[in-house]
């Protein structure tokens, strides 16, 4: 995470609603649902499932998918290491929605511990929940829904992580998401799995 700032005589400007106020008003509380995994894990699908079951419970969350961000606010960023960490580091907005009330669910591989960990420091109190999607290669590389570990095997795409690029698993993540005997939990399954966590935790009242 860069600390380098060059904006100098600038002052915090606070207004008289706060992040209370709108937790009152949306009944739950504002936090980030951080989704890491290998492309194909089912990152994306789990981040929509969740948003899906919250909005039937009422509760308002809204969905920063990594695919969906390099189309549009990181769409200057490749893979190369220092990409995707201005590409985490960017996902800072996430903070932002944390901070108007919602429950923000960024779904990104986000590969490297340390961007992940700069994130979570960002965040008071246990308001970055991170769910590791620990799904084997072998799975992820037979769903192949992009056609991209194929052409990653095949040298077209280089630098492709879990195949020529690192993924480092998070040592101490809120939720873990697991073949249970060799089967993969349904996409509701799994959402259940996180709703639990954030329902336990007081995250859906105010
Ligand atoms: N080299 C390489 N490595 C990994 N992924 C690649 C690569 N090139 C393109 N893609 C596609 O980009 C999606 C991952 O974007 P992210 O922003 O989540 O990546 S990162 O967090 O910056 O590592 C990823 O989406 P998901 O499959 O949903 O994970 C891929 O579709
Ligand atoms: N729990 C699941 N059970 C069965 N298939 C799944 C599950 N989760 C994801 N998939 C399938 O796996 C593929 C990759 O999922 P996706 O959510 O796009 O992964 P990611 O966002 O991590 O790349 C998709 O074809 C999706 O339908």
């Amino acid at each position: 995470m860069s600390t380098i700032t060059n904006s100098t005589n600038i002052f915090w400007q606070e207004c008289q609603i706060g992040k209370p106020d709108r937790q009152k008003l949306l009944n739950q509380k504002g936090c980030v649902v951080w989704i890491t995994g290998l492309s194909g894990s089912g990152k994306s699908t789990l981040a929509c499932s969740l948003g899906r079951e919250l909005h039937t419970r009422g509760k308002l969350s809204y969905v920063l998918d990594g695919d969906n961000l390099r189309h549009g606010l990181n769409k200057d960023l490749g893979f190369k290491p220092e990409d995707r960490t201005e590409n985490i580091r960017r996902t800072e907005v996430a903070k932002l929605f944390a901070d108007a009330g919602l429950i923000c669910v960024a779904s990104l591989i986000s590969p490297y511990r340390r961007d992940r960990d700069a994130c979570r420091a960002m965040l008071p109190d246990a308001n970055f929940i991170e769910v590791f999607m620990n799904m084997p290669l072998q799975l992820c590389e037979a769903r192949d829904p992009k056609g991209l570990y194929k052409l990653a095997r095949s040298g077209k795409i280089k630098g492709f992580t879990g195949i020529d690029d690192p993924y480092e698993p998070p040592l101490n993540c809120e939720i873990e998401i697991k073949q249970e005997n060799g089967v993969c939990p349904t996409p509701t399954a799994m959402a259940g799995q996180v709703v639990s966590y954030l329902e336990n935790k007081g995250f859906l009242r105010s």
